[in-house]
C-alpha cells in the first residue's frame, strides 16, 4: 500500500510563486481550508478535515480566515500540525509561546523583506524632511504650493535607528548615501562587520540626540508602544519621526499630541495601530506623510517573500526543519 504524503494547508493565496508552490506537490498534498471566517475554521480543524496536515503556509490576509493565531486556535490546531511557514517579516498575528507549547515551529521572511521597505522608509524620510505632503495636497487641490514651508536637508542630520536588523542595516546604507549621520539602538550592540561604523547608544540617548527617528523594530509584547509621551517629551522639539515597522510600537494617541503640541515636526508612516483605520488626528494633520502600508508592495520583493516562504515549507517537508525559524525558537533543539 502507497505511503500516504504529509499535507501542506495553504492559508491565503499564492500571488506569484505558482510554480514552486506547485513544486511542493512532489512531497505533500496541497490543500486550502474551506473555511471563510475563524469560528468557521476552528470547526474545520475540529471535524478532522484537516488531519494530515503537517506544514501551513500562511499570509498576512489569512488573518481573516483565521484570526490571531492565540492560544484558542492553537488549541484547535490539527495535531499532525508541525510547521506554521508565515509569509512575512512581522509575525505579531502569531503567538509564538502556545505554539512552541504544543511544539509546532515557525518560520518568517526575513532579508527579502529589506531592501523595499528601506526604500520607502527613505522616501517617508525625506517626504516628512521637506514636508512634501503639504505640496502634494495643495497642488491637487489647484492652490499650487499652498502652505508649503522650507524643508530640512538629510545632509548632516543625526539618524537614529531603533532595531538594527535587516531593514534597519539596509536603510543605514541609503541613507549614508545622503550623507546623513547614522546612531542606532538594538537589544544588543551588534558586532563591527554588521554596525559598519554606525554609533551604538542607549535608547534614551538616541531619543534625545536624533534629528529624525526611524522605528524597525518588531512588534512584540515588549516593543509595543515602546514610543509613547515620556520619550516623546524625551526628543529634541522639531524631530521628524518614520514608521515602517508595524503602528503599535509608537502610541498614535500620543504621536497625534506630540504633532500637534509641535514637538514632532513631521512624520512618515506606512504602518498604524488598527490598519485600515488611521487615527483621524493622522489624516488631519498636514505635517503627516501616510503611506498604506506598502512597504514589501512590489511585485519583485513579493515574489522573493513567496519564493524564501515556499523553501521554508520544502525544507520542514523534506528535511524536518526551517530555514528561517522565528528568533524565540531559534535555540530550541529539541521538539520531538
Ligand atoms: O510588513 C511586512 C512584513 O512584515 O513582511
Amino acid at each position: 500500500m502507497a505511503t500516504q504524503k504529509p499535507k501542506c494547508l495553504l492559508l491565503g493565496i499564492i500571488e506569484h510563486a505558482f510554480e514552486q508552490y506547485a513544486a511542493l506537490s512532489e512531497y505533500a498534498e496541497l490543500v486550502t481550508p474551506k473555511s471563510t471566517n475563524r469560528e468557521e475554521f476552528i470547526e474545520e480543524c475540529k471535524s478532522g478535515a484537516l488531519d494530515g496536515v503537517v506544514v501551513a503556509f500562511r499570509t498576512f490576509t489569512s488573518v481573516s480566515i483565521t484570526g490571531r493565531i492565540d492560544a484558542e486556535l492553537v488549541e484547535a490546531l490539527p495535531k499532525s500540525l508541525k510547521f506554521i511557514c508565515h509569509n512575512g517579516a512581522g509575525y505579531d498575528q502569531i503567538d509564538i509561546q502556545p505554539l512552541t507549547d504544543r511544539k509546532i515551529r515557525v518560520s518568517n521572511v526575513p532579508t527579502a523583506v529589506d531592501d523595499s521597505t528601506a526604500d520607502v522608509n527613505m522616501f517617508l524620510i525625506l517626504g516628512a524632511l521637506r514636508n512634501f505632503n503639504i505640496g502634494m495636497t495643495a497642488l491637487r487641490a489647484k492652490e499650487w504650493r499652498g502652505a508649503s514651508t522650507l524643508g530640512n536637508d538629510p545632509q548632516d542630520k543625526v539618524l537614529g535607528i531603533v532595531g538594527m536588523g535587516g531593514i534597519g542595516q539596509t536603510l543605514k546604507r541609503r541613507a549614508e548615501a545622503f550623507d546623513m549621520k547614522i546612531q542606532y539602538y538594538n537589544r544588543r550592540q551588534l558586532d563591527p562587520d554588521q554596525e559598519q561604523g554606525a554609533k551604538y547608544v542607549s535608547f534614551d540617548e538616541l531619543l534625545a540626540t536624533s534629528d529624525v527617528i526611524s522605528l524597525n523594530l518588531p512588534l512584540n509584547a515588549h516593543t509595543r508602544h515602546i514610543i509613547s509621551t515620556a520619550e516623546f517629551a524625551k526628543m529634541k522639539t522639531g524631530v521628524v519621526i518614520v514608521n515602517t515597522a508595524r503602528g503599535a510600537v509608537m502610541d498614535e494617541a500620543a504621536l497625534v499630541e506630540a504633532l500637534n503640541s509641535g514637538k514632532v515636526r513631521s512624520v512618515g508612516l506606512d504602518v498604524f495601530e488598527e490598519e485600515p483605520t488611521i487615527h483621524p488626528g493622522l489624516l488631519e494633520n498636514p505635517n503627516v506623510m501616510l503611506i498604506p502600508h506598502m512597504g514589501t508592495f512590489t511585485v519583485e520583493t513579493q515574489t522573493k517573500m513567496e519564493v524564501w516562504n515556499i523553501e521554508n515549507a520544502k525544507m520542514a517537508l523534506t528535511q524536518g526543519q526551517l530555514k528561517s525559524p522565528v528568533p524565540e525558537q531559534a535555540s530550541i533543539t529539541d521538539w520531538d
